[in-house]
């Protein structure tokens, strides 16, 4: 490997605090023992960060291939969550001209619940980001290749049509070692880093600067 004082991500410029943010991670099943050590990596520094464990949700699909379309479905799903937990604003209407009408038959006012519960329950706010996390192994064909790029310009693809941060989470090994060592179960001394680890920072950090850049806070 690399001279570990060159390559790698230092620590970010401000320690972000994740607390707010609403994080999906979907994750392939394909090389499973890498993927769960790359996913333990992931939910630890979130929560290291303060992104509250209810607030993490973790799907899978079956192989890298199929990231792309389930980055997309899950932030679709989240802005759904969103604008049913926030009733319309005709029925708001509605209700406030039935009061004004002093119909004391009128059902209560739907106040917009806010996105977190009252009791500081799961959010129900669109996801802030979406962490997209594989593990491609070369085999003796060009299948690798080919799911490479599909897979990262999907991903791209997905973020920028979307406006939602896609951490890019993987792996692409040509052999098994590379991708033990990158999710830092290793079988030398050094067992090597767990990439997820700086996925999870990405992803508060993109959270954070996205939502003050949608605010025009620069
Ligand atoms: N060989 C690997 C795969 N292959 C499976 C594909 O990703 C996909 O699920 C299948 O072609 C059906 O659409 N997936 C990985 O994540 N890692 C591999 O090494
Ligand atoms: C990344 C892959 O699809 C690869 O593991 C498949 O192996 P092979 O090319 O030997 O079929």
């Amino acid at each position: 490997m690399s001279d570990p004082t060159i390559k790698g991500l230092p620590p970010p410029p401000t320690k972000y605090d994740g607390s707010p943010f609403r994080i999906a991670i979907v994750h392939a099943r394909w090389n499973d023992a890498i993927i769960k050590a790359l996913l333990d990596g992931t939910v630890k520094k979130l929560k290291e960060q303060g992104v509250k464990e209810e607030n993490i949700v973790i799907k899978s699909v079956p192989g890298s291939y199929e990231l792309p379309f389930a980055a997309q479905k899950l932030i679709e799903a989240g802005k759904t969550q969103s604008s049913n937990a926030a009733p319309s604003m005709l029925a708001s209407t509605t209700n406030l001209l039935s009061l004004i009408d002093n119909n004391p038959t009128a059902p209560a006012s739907t106040t917009p619940q806010p996105a977190q519960s009252s009791t500081g329950g799961a959010s129900t706010a669109p996801f802030n980001a979406i962490i997209a996390i594989g593990c491609l192994i070369k085999g003796s064909t060009m299948h690798f290749e080919y799911i490479c790029d599909a897979v990262t310009h999907g991903l791209m693809k997905v973020q920028l049509d979307s406006g939602t941060p896609v951490v890019f989470g993987v792996l692409t090994a040509l052999n098994d070692d590379q991708a033990l060592e990158r999710a830092g179960i290793g079988r030398k001394e050094t067992k090597g880093h767990n990439h997820g680890e700086d996925w999870g920072l990405a992803a508060v950090e993109l959270a954070a600067q996205t939502s003050d850049w949608q605010k025009g806070i620069l």
